[in-house]
């Protein structure tokens, strides 16, 4: 802490670890009052991974431990993983010479062979890849402890998601079956960047509890403190602001878009830049907005909400920036507190604490702890940014940034890892260093990505210094040292490889993607070459480079059991045998109340809870004509549709229905225009569009219709009698008399006083074709309820019935007029198709017919010629 301050008010730029540890060691030989008081106080100094060590901290103790003082080092030359912070391996080889006894003779040096983590199996595998490390290898021969089994599985898998699926397999068979408990299996990736996020959603997905510390991941990685970054990031190097900076800013926290908001407000600028003869693309005109958000006033609020959020903040930002003397803690501070997450985060930690069994309050209680999770990061985030401005008063926040997206791993932290419940831990190989569990999964271990040999350094270059002061770095040739470079970064990889593997102490499963290129693409994955190394030397020289290929098993779940149990019982090809011992089984599962167990539960076996007819005989059957046509065409979808299956009717009215009611105003083509186009405006801002960029197509829609509804008023020969007409007649019949209801749009008289019934459709698809047009059967029924007498009070003879098309994309309306029914040959087919309606509506039995609606058709899932809804009939 000494040096750490003097370091400070020094004004020293000291800013990485080594460099702490140097000013602490520079404190100690500069005051040798100090240096003879510590090195009083230690009277035992021991050490562990010694292998990574870097010259600072030797140096460091050789001052307070050195000269015949008790110390005790411990190290594995095979797992030194820090070179590139400058850890130094070959202190392990000189360790005994440098720290000599009290005497001046060389420390003695003792290797440990017993093994007390794990057994046989694993010890020969991970001792496999030790072999290709250079570097001393007396350490290397161990012995088990005890005979204990362990055991190690090598997989590769044709995808990713295989993959996964086969790792979340794995940890839900151990812990099922084994009974080992989520906090003693862990899963190692080699990069966070690329592996954490969708392995664990993958696991998620398939029921296994993770977690991943937020100490395990670099601070820039956290999906707390990324947003805020990148927004400051944005704010003062605007360039930074490209499309994809701003949807993920307006999906963050920061802004709380969906992917439904996103296209919304996408779709709105893109509509006013078109409206001003502006051609951009809407990526470039989200990017716009969020510098300026001057457009965002003409957006609907609710979609425009995100992205002005978003611009305020980068506008405090800068802002903020602007100030003299600014520092990025000042900055960071004033888009915190403008973003208003404080509050809300707070608000939801009050929930967190140790989650329960109560199923219901669990939910909230996971994002009370994620909440809790956040609040933390945001908090190391302002710690950084504290000691940043500390170290390096008056620097620029851009430096901040550049220094914060830097860090590939997680800070050095000294706070001690909260317990994060039952869960499997989901982290880097460098973070399982020191770390054991029961089992232990490493994945996604592709060449390219482990090992990595892209070359890299650390912000000081730290690493090629150890290189020329060790006489490694070869002044002369650039090349070679480049050769160097990458040897040395394969050893490392492969050390840091050789730590993920030693972690198990039961079961350790390695798994990879192997996938050919497709077609034309050359995306091709390998398994690492580390995979190979840990598998035993095979035999026969044929299957030397193959690796053991994955296959997905049944998911480890009751209900995946249960189906399985029940394909097996009902197959009529599975042996006599296997169905026997699956009937067994599910009678077992069927005591312990298993759902799907047993053969009541079994849809396709079930008896008939009535089979009645919908109506009893003598009863009378409602029919509106609307709905004649969808029951004829298919009974059981009507059925459905009118016992629940369809959602309920939106009270937002659509354009449509809007129309229709204007109408309603149009008795005749006298009426004033302006006046319906009025009511269209007056109540068009109540219509439920699919978005609002719409508004202006489907309005001028709207008064297209009303203009062709007049032009046609015009023409149209016949006297109108009424409008909006309900009526309710009855088909009189013994055995099934019919209730015919409804309402008419238009009633209206013709040069022979008979009565014709006018419907107004303002779809755009809703033409029919003249075939159907002779036996359509709404205007059939309409006809039908005239005969009968609907309409008495006008008269009782039909003169036929008429559809107007006003919603087609044609110039006029078109009226498609049905003959009169007495014209026919056949003058009763309206009021039979009627009875015949009534029949099928009022049966027992109600029938699925494919036809051209299937696939928009809203009871799928239960229909029984639909492969959604197959399980309705089979068992
Ligand atoms: N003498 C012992 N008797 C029984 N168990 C032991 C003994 N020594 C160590 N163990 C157990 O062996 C396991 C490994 O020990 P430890 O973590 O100290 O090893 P390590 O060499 O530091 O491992 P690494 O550096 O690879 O993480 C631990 O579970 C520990 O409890």
């Amino acid at each position: 802490m000494l040096a750490l301050r003097d370091a400070t008010t020094r004004g020293s730029v000291a800013y990485d670890n080594a460099e702490l540890v140097r000013a602490a060691a520079g404190l100690l030989s500069d005051d040798p009052e100090l240096l003879a008081q510590e090195r009083r106080r230690l009277e035992h100094v021991y050490v562990d991974e010694l292998a990574d060590t870097d010259p600072a901290q030797m140096g460091l103790l050789s001052l307070v431990a050195g000269g015949g003082k008790r110390v005790v080092a411990f190290a594995d030359p095979d797992s030194s993983t820090y070179a590139f912070r400058g850890a130094d391996p070959t202190a392990v080889g000189t360790f005994t010479h440098r720290f000599r006894t009290a005497s001046g003779a060389v420390a003695p040096a003792v290797n440990l062979h017993t093994n007390y983590r794990t057994g046989g199996e694993l010890l020969a595998a991970t001792g496999r890849v030790a072999r290709r490390l250079r570097g001393p290898a007396g350490h290397r021969a161990q012995t088990p402890a005890a005979e204990v089994t362990s055991a190690v599985e090598v997989r590769t898998f044709r995808t990713g998601t295989s993959e996964s699926g086969y790792v979340a397999h794995v940890l839900r068979q151990a812990h099922l079956l084994d009974g080992v408990p989520w906090s003693r299996m862990a899963v190692l990736v080699r990069s966070t960047v690329l592996q954490l996020a969708s392995l664990q959603r993958a696991l998620h997905a398939a029921g296994v509890p993770t977690v991943t510390q937020a100490e395990d991941l670099p601070l820039h990685l956290q999906p707390a403190v990324a947003p805020l970054l990148l927004l400051l990031r944005c704010a003062l190097e605007p360039d930074r602001l490209d499309e994809e900076a701003a949807v993920s800013l307006l999906h963050s926290p920061l802004g709380g878009a969906d992917p439904l908001g996103e296209r919304r407000l996408r779709q709105g600028l893109r509509a006013l830049a078109l409206a001003g003869g502006d051609p951009r693309p809407s990526g470039e005109l989200l990017v716009d907005a969020l510098r300026d958000p001057a457009e965002l006033a003409a957006v609907e609020r609710r979609w425009a909400a995100p992205a002005k959020a978003i611009a305020a903040l980068i506008a405090t930002a800068k802002e903020a920036a602007a100030n003299p003397g600014a520092t990025v803690e000042d900055v960071l501070w004033a888009v915190w507190r403008a973003s208003g997450l404080a509050e809300r985060w707070y608000g939801l930690t009050a929930r967190g604490g140790p989650v329960g069994d109560a199923g219901e309050e669990r939910g909230l209680q996971w994002r009370g702890v994620a909440a809790d999770r956040d609040l933390d990061a945001v908090v190391a985030l302002f710690d950084t940014a504290a000691r940043f401005v500390d170290r390096l008063p008056g620097a620029r926040t851009e430096i901040f940034l550049d220094h914060v997206f830097g860090q590939e791993l997680p800070a050095d932290s000294i706070a001690p890892s909260a317990d994060r419940g039952e869960a499997v831990r989901l982290l880097t190989a460098h973070a399982a260093k020191g770390l054991e569990w029961d089992v232990v999964v490493v994945a996604g271990v592709q060449e390219g990505i482990w090992p990595d040999l892209r070359l890299r350094g650390s912000l000081l270059g730290s690493e090629r210094l150890v290189d020329v002061l060790a006489g490694r770095a070869d002044a002369a040739g650039v090349a070679a040292s480049l050769v160097g470079q990458t040897s040395a970064l394969l050893d490392e990889e492969r050390r840091l490889f050789y730590v993920a593997t030693t972690r198990a102490r039961r079961r350790l499963l390695v798994t990879a993607v192997a996938s050919a290129a497709v077609g034309g693409s050359d995306h091709e994955e390998q398994p690492s070459r580390f995979l190979h190394e840990l598998m035993p030397v095979s035999e026969s020289d044929e299957d030397a480079d193959e690796l053991p290929v994955g296959r997905l098993p049944r998911a480890l779940t009751l209900p995946a059991l249960v189906a399985e149990l029940r394909t097996a019982v009902t197959d009529p090809a599975s042996p006599a045998e296997r169905k026997r011992a699956a009937a067994a089984e599910l009678a077992r599962l069927a005591l312990a109340g298993v759902p799907g167990a047993h053969p009541n539960d079994w849809w396709g076996l079930r008896e008939l809870s009535d089979d009645r007819p919908l109506v009893d005989e003598g009863e009378p059957v409602k029919v509106t004509p609307s709905t004649m046509e969808s029951a004829l065409r298919c009974s059981l979808r009507w059925l459905l549709e009118r016992h629940g299956g369809s959602p309920p009717a939106s009270a937002a009215q659509g354009v449509g229905n809007l129309v229709h009611a204007a109408a309603m105003l149009a008795e005749d083509a006298t009426v004033d225009r302006g006046q319906l186009l009025e009511y269209i405006a007056g109540r068009f801002d109540a219509i439920e569009l699919a978005a609002q960029w719409m508004a202006g197509a489907e309005r001028a829609r709207a008064e297209a219709m009303v203009d062709k509804l007049l032009r046609w008023l015009a023409t149209n020969p016949r006297r109108l009698l009424a409008i909006e007409h309900e009526f309710a007649v009855r088909l009189a019949d013994p055995l099934r008399p019919v209730d015919l209801t409804g309402r008419v749009d238009r009633l209206e008289l013709d040069a022979d006083g008979r009565l014709v019934v006018v419907d107004l459709k303002t779809g755009k698809t809703t033409s029919v074709t003249e075939a159907e047009l002779a036996e359509h059967p709404q205007l059939g029924a309409y006809q039908a309820a005239v005969e009968a007498g609907a309409f008495a009070e006008h008269g009782d003879e039909t003169g036929g019935a008429s559809l107007v098309q006003l919603g087609t994309t044609a110039k006029e309306a078109k009226e498609q007029a049905q003959a009169a029914v007495g014209e026919g040959e056949e003058p009763g087919w309206a009021g039979a198709l009627v009875r015949r309606t009534a029949e099928t509506m009022a049966a027992s039995t109600f029938h699925a017919v494919a036809n051209s609606r299937c696939r928009v058709c809203p009871v799928r899932s239960s229909c029984p010629i639909s492969g959604k809804g197959r399980q309705v009939v089979e068992p």
